[in-house]
């Protein structure tokens, strides 16, 4: 099978499945076209996924294709934006039928659960990565950035922490049982928070999505907004199967594992109170943002948390 035989039937289907008309022209032209509703700003961001960086070796295809979207789409959601159409760079090393079938169905169930339509992309051959741009749209000048951020503003997350952290050492392993399961479909099924990212427009003075760790991620709010913070690491929400199964170590995941894919928002104490029951139900309050730099535990006088970092592709190389 060659490359454009390969696009035409297991990539071109999939752009007739869009988010929304604002996909003016899809797959199968030099460039797609997307118009931007007037009173809206384009929102865009791209992410790579690496075989056994970012996804197991030998990784089912129609998970990966769903943990690829979901990752890239979550940027979407930190910024409020609502979801438009993607571009999908893929590098493979064989055209195999039964794999290309399984990633092109996972795109697909992803792509309409998350209501954003393939809009082109690039195809190669190489070791296996693929590269996702996301587009979305917000009203004009409404982007929640990572840089809003205010001394006496709440420090909120959605969901819970940790679980897909939580889920590295069972990926491979043949250990079963319930809670297994539900950390392992963190790991495997991330859902952007879509819906509660677009509801904290005006709301949320800034906020960010958890790739690489809690610490690690409002520590890029707080840089990004001047500020420092408190945060109560009694009050972070983690899963009952996480903390089964990781006992004491639960909070170290929540704290720096990474890929939950959750929000972490930061709003002003009034604005909490405005908010819709269905938004305050998806968010717990972990702690304060403070004029003083740094991020610290509270309850543990000068007990400082930002040195710890997340993930960091070249901090071993540093
Ligand atoms: N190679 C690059 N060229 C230009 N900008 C980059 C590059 N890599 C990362 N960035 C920018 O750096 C910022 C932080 O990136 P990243 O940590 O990957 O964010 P996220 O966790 O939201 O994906 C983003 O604004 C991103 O666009
Ligand atoms: C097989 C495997 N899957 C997942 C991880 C965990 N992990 C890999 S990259 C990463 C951070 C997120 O990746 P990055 O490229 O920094 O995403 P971005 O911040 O750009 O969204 C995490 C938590 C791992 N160590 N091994
Ligand atoms: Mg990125």
């Amino acid at each position: 099978m060659g490359e454009f035989e390969l696009i035409q039937r297991y990539f071109r289907p999939l752009s007739h499945n869009r988010g929304s008309e604002a996909l003016v022209l899809g797959i199968g032209d030099d460039c797609a076209v997307q118009r931007i509703p007037q009173g809206r700003d384009l929102v865009f961001s791209i992410d790579t996924m690496v075989e056994g960086v970012h996804f197991p070796t030998r990784y089912a295809p129609e998970k990966l294709a769903w943990r690829a979207l979901a990752a890239a789409t979550s940027d979407l959601a930190a910024m409020g934006a609502n979801p438009v159409c993607f571009t999908l760079a893929l590098t493979l090393p064989e055209p195999g039928e039964p794999w290309l079938d399984a990633f092109a169905k996972g795109l697909a169930t992803a792509s309409k659960a998350f209501g954003i339509a393939l809009a082109g992309g690039d195809t190669t051959r190489g070791a296996l990565s693929l590269s996702i741009q996301v587009h979305g749209t917000v009203p004009c000048g409404e982007a929640i950035t990572r840089s809003g951020a205010q001394g006496g503003d709440l420090v909120c997350v959605s969901g819970t922490l940790g679980d897909a952290a939580g889920a590295l050492r069972y990926l491979d392993s043949e250990i079963g049982g319930s809670d297994v399961s539900a950390l392992l479909d963190r790991y495997h099924h991330p859902v952007p928070r879509l819906e509660l990212g677009e509801a904290l427009i005006g709301v949320a003075s800034a906020a960010i999505d958890v790739s690489d760790g809690l610490i690690a991620d409002l520590g890029h709010i707080l840089a990004s907004s001047d500020v420092g913070a408190e945060v109560d690491v009694y009050r972070l929400p983690l899963s009952s199967a996480l903390k089964r199964l990781a006992g004491e170590r639960a909070v170290e995941f929540a704290l720096h594992g990474g890929d939950d894919y959750e929000l972490c928002v930061t709003l002003p104490p009034g604005k909490w109170d405005e908010l819709d029951e269905s938004v305050r139900s998806a968010l717990t309050v972990i702690g304060r943002i403070e004029e003083r730099a740094g991020l610290r535990a509270s309850g543990t006088g000068q007990q400082e948390l930002v040195n710890l970092s997340g993930f960091d592709h070249f901090r071993s190389v540093k």
